[in-house]
């Protein structure tokens, strides 16, 4: 697992991470980023490995992100921290593809609860199924502020998808998707705006593509990687109250946990949803319904032992 503290791309196959409370808020290269980096991954090998990539970015772009590795443990100082284990297991699944890593992921990401019992700072949880492994953290944690990245990448691909149809720019797209990160995800066509109009969005279409637009990029390039990152960057910039804003993130939500719009302002977060039409209240319902019987279903194996 890796911990950047914030505003610096999880680098893949990082775990969690977090930096010193040592912010940059001058203009300028540095601006906004960590001075450390605290990186810990499956084995003290990959983990340097991963620092030593970063120490070359670091270089490269003169940037101050000092990237070291650490046990887990020594995450508990940082203002957040970042989880992205995978742990070692073949997905045979063809549909709901992200809940093929629940049973395997979930000792993993209870064990680095129990490490991290009585964390204070930001946890931003990126391991799929990423509702069920975000709630799991914050229950095996007690940690308080606890976030999925999911909703938000999803949401960034639908303003891809339907400014690409529409020919404006995702700036001019205002919507949100919603609910689980996966086949239960819900797009709130009927609260999107084009340039500030009302619009008919071609719902199933955009679907279909956010369906398949990750499989598309992990085909290519074995990984998403870039896509994650920037949720994650963005989420920690609002998250420790760097910028306000909203976005979608898997949260504590009337009693579930699933994707929904958080407005955060200097750091602190209260859910904003759009209106819902009848489809997609029943949508929502649904994935709500969804994401609470497979976490009363999540029974952890024995925890794993870190190294
Ligand atoms: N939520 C999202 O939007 C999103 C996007 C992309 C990937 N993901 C998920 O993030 C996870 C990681 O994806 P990836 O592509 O980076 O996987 P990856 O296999 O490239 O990297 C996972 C890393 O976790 C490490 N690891 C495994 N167990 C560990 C442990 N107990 N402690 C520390 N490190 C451990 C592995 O050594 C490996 O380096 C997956 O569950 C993936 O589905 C989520």
């Amino acid at each position: 697992m890796t911990s950047p503290s914030a505003r610096s791309p999880t680098p893949p196959g990082s775990t969690v991470s977090r930096g010193s409370r040592r912010w940059r808020h001058e203009r300028g290269q540095g601006a906004g980023l960590p001075g450390r980096l605290l990186v810990n991954s499956r084995t003290a090998e990959q983990a340097a490995a991963l620092a030593a990539d970063l120490d070359d970015m670091r270089t490269a772009l003169r940037l101050p992100v000092h990237p070291l590795t650490c046990q887990p443990a020594d995450l508990m100082d940082c203002d957040a921290v970042v989880i992205a284990v995978r742990a070692t297991f073949t997905n045979t699944r063809a549909t709901d593809v992200r809940m093929g890593g629940a049973a395997a992921n979930a000792p993993h990401i209870a064990l680095l609860g129990a490490v991290l019992r009585g964390y204070t700072g930001t946890v931003l949880v990126v391991t799929n199924p990423v509702d069920l492994m975000a709630r799991l953290f914050a229950d095996s944690s007690g940690c308080g502020r606890v976030y999925g990245i999911g909703s938000n990448l999803d949401t960034a691909r639908y303003r891809t998808a339907l400014a690409a149809l529409l020919g404006v720019p995702a700036r001019a797209v205002r919507g949100h998707v919603i609910g689980e990160h996966g086949d239960g995800m819900v797009v709130c066509a009927s609260a999107t705006t084009v340039n500030h109009e009302p619009i008919a969005v071609p719902v199933q279409q955009l679907r279909d593509e956010l369906a398949s637009r990750a499989g598309r990029i992990s085909a290519g390039i074995g990984r998403t990687r870039s896509g994650p990152a920037g949720a994650v960057v963005s989420t920690l910039r609002l998250s420790l109250g760097l910028a306000d804003g909203v976005t979608e993130l898997s949260a504590a939500y009337r009693g579930g946990w699933l994707g929904i719009p958080l407005r955060f302002t200097a750091g602190r977060p209260l859910p904003c949803l759009p209106s819902l039409d009848a489809d997609e209240t029943v949508r929502f319902d649904a994935a709500d319904t969804k994401l609470r019987t497979a976490y009363i279903a999540l029974r952890p194996s024995p925890t794993p032992t870190h190294r």
